[in-house]
């Protein structure tokens, strides 16, 4: 359908077929946060006024992947890069490869609650959109707002922490700021329960190794690099006691997800016991790392404004696989929440990572003389978006 309108493009377009957003309206919108800021906009996607908690991410692309993460749930997500939109986005139901999770993007819809973009890109190229992400997001009953300065709000949450808010959209976009306690803070729900499966299912089941994973709001890549590894994954609910299933299995591993790790206790609790009577491989990443190191014994803490974008650095103080003590690594996060590093650590556990920015722990395993084969990083090794320095950790 591109080629049909190709001639009509301007010559330096062509073989670049643009499509313009027919969605994107001129209703006033308005950004408010309960520390008292507004920023004024114009609206696209869906006219529907929202809270939510205000986060900001430096990734310079992916933003289809970044807001259908299960992780973003319930975040106004801003985006530090300037351009949003440009790519257009894809059909979710692409099949990538004969080991197809179902989903191209990393889950059926648009996670977050809402986007932030200083300039949304009216007309989209690439070979594989199917719409704009105004219309995109219009379906999935999303807004955003353009036409903000991006990096004023981000240099705010950086000084001041990641920070609730309110999407004001339409008429609503010229009523008053809301009163501080109207702001809907998600951080107090436990996201997890309403993003995992409810019910256990099977991917790949003619697999040969077999990996349950307990799911907080698993990232479709996460399960897709699982299955391409040649692994048949039962994914089960956040909350399900796998001490019940264990023996069936070669490998636990725990999903990222939304939210406080706190109201994962229980979950933190079971893999305790897991780890106590079972010596199989047990790995986790972001929310599942923050999991592995509450049932070790770590405190789980919250962070000012998180890491979140393509671009973190960690440094590697211990060596596995293809992984080299001392060499650092550029990794994709989505975090809030992070495992406190004290000193001694817990017996039995040391730290495998930490982050060169700000010295948070990046990664946790079991030491070679404990007799466990555990292991969890902060980061997403799988990276979609992202680099791929850590893939075969
Ligand atoms: N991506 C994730 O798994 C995030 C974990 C957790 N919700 C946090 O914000 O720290």
């Amino acid at each position: 359908m591109f080629i049909r309108s190709i001639s009509r493009l301007p010559l330096f377009a062509r073989g670049l077929a643009t499509h313009a957003s027919p969605e994107l309206t001129s209703l006033p919108a308005v950004l408010h946060l309960k520390s008292g800021q507004s920023f004024t906009g114009r609206s696209f996607g869906a006219p529907k006024s929202i809270f939510g908690e205000t986060v900001f991410s430096t990734s310079i692309t992916s933003y289809t992947e970044s807001m259908t993460d299960p992780s973003y749930r319930g975040q106004i997500l801003v985006f530090t890069t300037p351009l949003i939109g440009n790519y257009g986005v894809p059909n979710n139901k692409t099949p990538i490869d004969s080991q197809d999770v179902g989903v191209l993007l990393e889950s059926q819809g648009i996670q977050c609650t809402a986007v932030v973009v200083a300039d949304l890109a009216e007309k989209f190229s690439h070979h594989a959109a199917v719409e704009s992400l105004s219309s995109w997001c219009h379906r999935h009953g999303v807004p955003g707002i353009t036409g903000v300065d991006t990096r004023t709000i981000t240099s705010l949450l950086r000084d001041q922490g990641t920070t609730l808010g309110r999407l004001a959209i339409g008429a609503d976009a010229s009523a008053s700021a809301p009163e501080a306690s109207e702001y809907w803070d998600p951080s107090e729900e436990n996201l997890v329960d309403q993003v995992s499966t409810k019910t256990p299912y099977v991917l790949n089941p003619t697999g040969d190794i077999k990996i349950a994973v307990l799911d907080f709001g698993a990232k479709a890549n996460i399960l897709r690099s699982l299955v391409r590894r040649g692994a048949a994954v039962t994914v089960l609910p956040w909350d399900y006691d796998f001490n019940k299933v264990r023996d069936q299995y070669d490998g636990l591993f725990l999903s990222n997800g939304p939210g406080d790790p706190g109201h994962c206790m229980p979950a933190a609790m079971n893999l305790r016991k897991t780890m106590e009577q079972w010596d199989k491989p047990v790995f986790g990443i972001c929310m599942g790392h923050q999991i592995i190191g509450m049932a070790a014994g770590l405190d789980a803490y919250r962070m000012t404004f998180g890491n979140r974008g393509h671009n973190q650095p960690v440094l590697a103080l211990a060596s596995s696989g293809s992984i080299k003590a001392g060499r650092v690594y550029v990794t994709s996060q989505n975090h809030q929440y992070a495992l406190k590093l004290q000193d001694p650590f817990p017996q039995g556990w040391e730290p495998f990572f930490i982050n060169c920015n700000d010295s948070s722990v990046e990664g946790i395993k079991s030491t070679p003389d404990s007799g466990k084969k555990v292991w969890g990083v902060q980061f997403h090794p799988e990276s979609a978006g992202g680099p791929l320095d850590t893939i075969e950790v």
